[in-house]
């Protein structure tokens, strides 16, 4: 298990894994008053958190599924990436999908950090690649 070096003011605002099997630590909002997204609106929400990866991980910021299909809220970036170089705060860029105000109070659990592993690459630069089944087939192209 890898030990990540981790900045915050409060102990409490340090992200955890809920349950033995979590993938995901729930990342909480670093505000000191009540913010309200309205429907449509986006926000870029401090976490207090500022990490430092070793070369080799990254940490994705997704949504919680459970704010996501009771309000509608979801990250604007699809994923959020956290580099390894990282070093400033952890910020998670909400979007109100759903049709009312939803409120954000200090401390809430708005997010979830996975770390990950990742392998970096050269690219080789060729005329031709080699030839699959699939060929170039995608977007549904197996039918739905
Ligand atoms: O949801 C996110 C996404 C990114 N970041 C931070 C960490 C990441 O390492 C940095 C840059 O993110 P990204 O590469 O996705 O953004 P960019 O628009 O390409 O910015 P840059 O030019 O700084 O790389 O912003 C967050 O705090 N939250
Ligand atoms: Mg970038």
């Amino acid at each position: 298990m890898y030990k990540i070096k981790i900045k915050a003011n409060d102990e409490k605002m340090l992200p955890k894994y809920e349950t033995a099997g979590s993938a995901g630590m729930d990342l909480r909002a670093n505000i000191e008053e009540l913010m309200v997204l309205q429907p449509g609106e986006r926000a870029l929400v401090p976490t207090g958190i500022y990490i430092e990866l070793p070369e080799g991980l990254e940490a994705q910021v997704r949504a919680r599924s459970g704010l996501a299909i009771k309000f509608g809220i979801g990250l604007v970036n699809g994923v959020g990436t956290i580099d390894s170089d990282y070093r400033g705060e952890i910020k998670v860029p909400l979007i109100n999908w759903g049709d009312k105000p939803f409120s954000i109070y200090p401390k809430d659990r708005i997010a979830q950090l996975v770390i990950c592993k990742y392998e970096k690459i050269i690219w080789q630069l060729v005329k031709e690649l080699d030839e699959t089944k699939r060929g170039s087939g995608g977007f549904g192209h197996t039918g739905i």
